[in-house]
């Protein structure tokens, strides 16, 4: 599988100077893409629109030269830096699992998700505890490429490094597509098999 963004430009009002102009990019399943970027360039606005939570005012995002799934769980999952926005607060943790239809023993082990995380609400968790339900949701088996927004910028170290080890091995076993947007560059340049900069590949006027 392939996604590729054409030609994409992006403001969030109108008559205010574009975000995104003009920008164009592809991924094949099986690449580990780092996106990098000055801070405020809209690298978080490209990936919302690459997977769909955004629309462009001009341009198209195509899987396989289809427009994105507008029903059902998509094979493009983003991950972001506030997972207290990405979950349902009025379901419990079991629900929020069972509605991606990922359940795997072997991934709840290795993001350390407790049993009794289970039966809670969102209120009731951390952020990190939290992050690894949305990391755990994202690898379900439909899923072809994840995106990561400073996905673990706000968590300790040990809870980084459980959550990347664990993605990576998924990444690499199903040879899915990688976009990682961070300005930790000593972890992209560990995880990432190429890096794209925004400011190259977008045409706004500064
Ligand atoms: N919902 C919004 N409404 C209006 N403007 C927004 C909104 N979200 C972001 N922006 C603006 O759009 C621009 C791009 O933001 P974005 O978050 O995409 O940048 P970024 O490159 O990811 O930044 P950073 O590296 O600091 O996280 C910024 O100027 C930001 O202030």
């Amino acid at each position: 599988m392939q996604i590729e963004a054409k030609n994409i430009s992006f403001r969030y009002r109108e008559n205010t100077p574009w975000i995104l102009k003009d920008v164009s990019l592809k991924i094949e399943e099986g690449e580990r893409v780092g996106l990098i970027g000055p801070s405020g360039y809209g690298k978080s606005t490209l990936v919302k629109i690459l997977a769909g939570y955004l629309k462009p005012a001009k341009g198209e995002v195509l899987l396989d030269g289809k427009p994105l799934p507008k029903k059902g769980v998509c094979p493009v999952q983003l991950i972001y830096q506030h997972p207290e926005k990405a979950i349902n607060p009025r379901w419990r943790m079991k629900k929020v699992l069972e509605e991606s239809g990922m359940f795997r023993d072997e991934v709840m082990e290795a993001l350390g998700i407790e049993r009794d995380w289970l039966d809670r609400y969102p209120r009731e968790l951390s952020g990190g505890e939290l992050q690894r339900f949305c990391v755990a949701r994202s690898l379900f088996e439909g899923t072809h490429f994840l995106f990561a927004d400073e996905m673990s910028t706000m968590l300790d170290v040990i809870t980084q490094a459980q959550i990347w080890n664990l993605m990576l091995k998924e990444v690499e076993e199903r040879r899915l597509g990688l976009l990682m947007v961070t300005h930790n560059s000593s972890l992209a340049e560990r995880i990432c098999t190429r890096t794209i900069n925004l400011a190259e590949i977008n045409s706004r006027e500064e």
